[in-house]
């Protein structure tokens, strides 16, 4: 069984500071969720909280029933990956990436040692590097080896291919989903690479000023928009009364991206002007909801 983390009205303060402001959110699995907003919005507070690496100031986060702070049995089920920087220890400088992996070894109880050194040889990491010594990258790479080999039926991702190259990064991507198949837990990832990720999302939670602004299903919300490509003329009549977010002109061929469902009848009126209609990235609607929430 998955794990279900429910959150009730979570507020989270630093000082004067509201960060989180009265979520309610409930996260199951297995499924790979999203977590998006602008900067500030709140995501690295509430991962923290329902790691348990902070109290809330208001409300709770538990986890098939059980606060998770300060509860050693709930956090021994969650992993939360942070930023590069995590996987060093400044109190232990001579320490190495094997030394990492020896102590997430003791501490996970599914920790796959196998899948560790498979990872460790993809990312192209040195067991006997110390972390002090290591790229951002790299120390980003490590990070995602001790969540991933970890195994946890939580795994949290913040942002954690800070650094990382491209091919590092869609080799993260990759691992993620084939072992997510393989071995099916709740997976959170926080990430502002939307259109990098969207492929792996099966839910999308949106945070605004540290509000939830949605939490839905990544195939409901492509559906919310539609990409329309094809002669100019025809394009801007067919979008003449919709929310366009964008447009793109190449020679007398126009693509828009619309806000808003399209309906059997649209669909149908389109094809009859010789439109393609496609799915919208994630990316925009990001961007045109949280514009909204702004205004
Ligand atoms: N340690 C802290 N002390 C004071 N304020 C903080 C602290 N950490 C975060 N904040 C504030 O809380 C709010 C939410 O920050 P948080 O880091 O959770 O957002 P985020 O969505 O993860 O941002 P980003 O995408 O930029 O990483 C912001 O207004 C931020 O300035």
């Amino acid at each position: 069984m998955t794990p279900t983390i429910t959150i009730s009205d979570l507020h989270l303060s630093y000082g004067r500071t509201t960060a989180l402001d009265g979520i309610t959110l409930t996260v199951n699995g297995p499924r790979i969720h999203g977590l998006v907003g602008r900067n500030g919005s709140g995501k690295t507070s509430l991962l923290s909280v329902i790691a348990g690496f902070r109290q809330a100031s208001a409300g709770s986060v538990e986890l098939d029933g059980q606060p998770v702070f300060e509860n050693a049995t709930a956090l021994r089920r969650l992993c939360l990956i942070r930023g590069s920087g995590d996987s060093v220890d400044h109190d232990w400088p001579t320490n190495r990436v094997r030394h990492a992996l020896r102590l997430a070894a003791d501490l996970r109880p599914n920790w796959d040692d196998d899948y560790a050194q498979a990872l460790v040889d993809r990312f192209q990491l040195d067991p006997r590097q110390r972390l002090t010594e290591l790229s951002t990258g790299q120390r980003s790479a490590v990070g995602v080896v001790l969540g991933l080999a970890a195994r946890a039926p939580v795994t949290i991702f913040d942002e954690s291919y800070l650094g990382m190259d491209a091919p590092s990064r869609y080799a993260f991507y990759d691992e993620l989903l084939t072992d997510y198949m393989e071995h099916p837990r709740t997976v959170i990832v926080s990430s502002h690479l939307v259109d990098e990720v969207s492929r792996l999302l099966e839910s999308v939670i949106l945070l605004d000023h540290g509000r939830l602004l949605l939490h839905e299903d990544a195939e409901a919300l492509r559906g919310r928009g539609a990409a329309i490509t094809g002669e100019h003329g025809a394009v801007a009549e067919f979008v003449a009364d919709r929310t366009v977010l964008r447009q793109q002109h190449l020679g007398r061929t126009t693509s828009a991206v619309v806000y808003g469902e399209l309906g059997p009848t649209d669909r149908d009126r389109a094809a009859a002007a010789g439109l393609d209609v496609d799915a919208v990235p994630l990316q925009d609607l990001f961007v045109h909801l949280t514009a909204g929430a702004d205004q």
